[in-house]
């Protein structure tokens, strides 16, 4: 039954579309077969009407092509899973609430006691934009993609359980996870899976405990087919949830449930976790997601631009890219003022709107680069001597970088023209001045030299 149910949902969804199917018909699920009536559960009686109303006979049609003794499609407004339902009048039907943010349950469970469902405030929705689709991969992340795409295709694979993601702020482990949970409800809508932050997997043990509750917590835990907590490290110091955390993960991976964990540090530098948890949390497949390069940031910047179908110029998404370096959520919140600015104004995005309207972010990531790190990093370009720099020699193939330097300094640095004079061999401001008019103008008149410049640049700034 649940296959065929798999089928019906996936024939819906394709002909509505994804859209109308996440907003109308994701939450249904099948409560059993009675009699000739195939009985669906929605949480809410809006939802349930509208469902009838619009998709009831579709339903119908699609049941009896799949399954000739069902006649009528029924749908219910599940109740909550805490009601007396629960408890021991057992309804024919069992009932239950969509886990909303699960991969839907379609298992129809044996009949003696239907095991607990994970409730909707248990977990947190998925965010329908954190995709495999949308997630774009370089060599920083490219290796805890592959992983988790493997995980998304092969649940509990050998090798692979626990998945263990981890890596600093805002570079993608949550964005991993949903996509892992959608590809999963996608291709295999039969398992469930659950996501949930360590917070809440501490609250809801808390929460347990209070109610003197906690067998129904193991119990629902226990009957997902992949558990997902993100950021770990909030259970540092916890240790009793810490336990929790440990008993759950090996019953399910004695289940042969998959397990993925995220977390800012590697399972061995997680201290304050128990050593036999950070123990198992390593045992699986543990995947870094590191720190983004420039042509990262640059991919992702373009990747959304186009997504929110607003044409960025490359030289903004240049600057952005070259001083927004730490955090990719920071990289899409400029990224999405600029594209909210354009729209509200109905004006294109230009370098001088990027730098007018994130001037107090651009400030805040002003990287403060040296003058001797920029004479060091143009000599080594040039093949010179960091002593070139602040020599008197006026050969052209030194002349020139020196020059460059110059510029960049004043680029790149608050310093004064008479400041950055001093610092080149104590010359004077006003060689200074002519060094930054005359790499101006090469700039424009040879392609390959600006082109030298800006990479000398962007090393610079990233
Ligand atoms: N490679 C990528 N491609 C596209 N978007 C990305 C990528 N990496 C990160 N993002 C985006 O950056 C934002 C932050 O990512 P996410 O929330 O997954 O980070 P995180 O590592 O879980 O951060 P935290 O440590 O704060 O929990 C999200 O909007 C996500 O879509």
């Amino acid at each position: 039954m649940a296959a065929c149910w798999a089928r019906i949902r996936g024939r819906l969804r394709e002909e509505v579309g994804e859209v109308e199917y996440r907003t109308w018909l994701r939450q249904m699920t099948l409560a059993g077969i009675d009699g000739e009536d195939a009985v669906i559960l929605l949480p809410t009686r809006f939802l349930r009407d509208w469902v009838n109303s619009h998709y009831g006979d579709r339903l119908r049609a699609l049941w009896q092509a799949e399954e000739s003794a069902v006649r009528r499609v029924e749908i219910r407004v599940a109740q909550a899973a805490a009601e007396p339902a629960m408890a021991g009048a057992e309804p024919r039907v069992p009932a239950r609430t969509e886990p909303v943010g699960l991969a839907e349950s379609l298992a129809v469970r044996p009949a003696e006691r239907p095991a607990p469902e994970i409730r909707s405030d248990w977990v947190v929705p998925l965010e329908a934009r954190f995709t495999f689709d949308t997630f774009v991969v370089g060599k920083p992340n490219e290796f805890a993609h592959a992983c988790a795409r493997r995980v998304a295709e092969k649940p509990a694979s050998q090798g692979f359980n626990p998945l263990f993601l981890y890596g600093g702020v805002g570079l993608g482990k949550t964005h991993l996870m949903h996509a892992i949970a959608w590809a999963i409800r996608e291709h295999e809508p039969v398992r469930t899976v659950a996501y949930m932050s360590a917070e809440k997997f501490m609250y809801r043990f808390i929460a347990a405990l209070r109610s003197q509750n906690t067998m129904e917590f193991k119990e629902t835990l226990r009957a997902v087919d992949v558990l997902m907590i993100d950021d770990l490290q909030f259970l540092i110091g916890k240790d009793n949830t810490q336990e929790e955390f440990f008993h759950t993960f090996n019953a399910l991976v004695d289940q042969g449930k998959q397990i993925v964990v995220s977390a800012d540090k590697s399972p061995s530098d997680l201290s304050g976790i128990e050593d036999r948890l950070r123990t198992r949390l390593g045992c699986g497949m543990v995947a870094d997601l590191h720190a983004t390069t420039y042509e990262l940031r640059f991919s992702i910047l373009q990747a959304k631009a186009a997504a929110a179908r607003v044409e960025v110029p490359a030289k903004v998404l240049e600057l952005l890219a070259s001083r927004i370096t730490a955090n990719v959520r920071e990289l899409e919140g400029a990224l999405n003022r600029l594209v909210a600015h354009a729209g509200l104004f109905g004006r294109p995005v230009t370098i001088d709107s990027a730098q007018e309207v994130l001037h107090d972010v651009l400030r805040a990531h002003e990287r403060r680069v040296s003058i001797e790190e920029i004479q060091r990093k143009v000599a080594e370009h040039y093949n010179l001597r960091l002593t070139d720099m602040v020599s008197a020699r006026r050969a052209r193939n030194v002349a020139r970088p020196r020059q460059v330097a110059m510029y960049l300094a004043k680029q790149l640095t608050q310093r004064s023209l008479p400041e950055i004079g001093r610092r080149f061999g104590n010359r004077d401001h006003t060689t200074v001045m002519h060094a930054v008019s005359r790499v101006s103008e090469l700039m424009q008149q040879d392609a390959g030299f600006a082109e030298d410049v800006t990479l000398l640049r962007k090393m610079l700034e990233s």
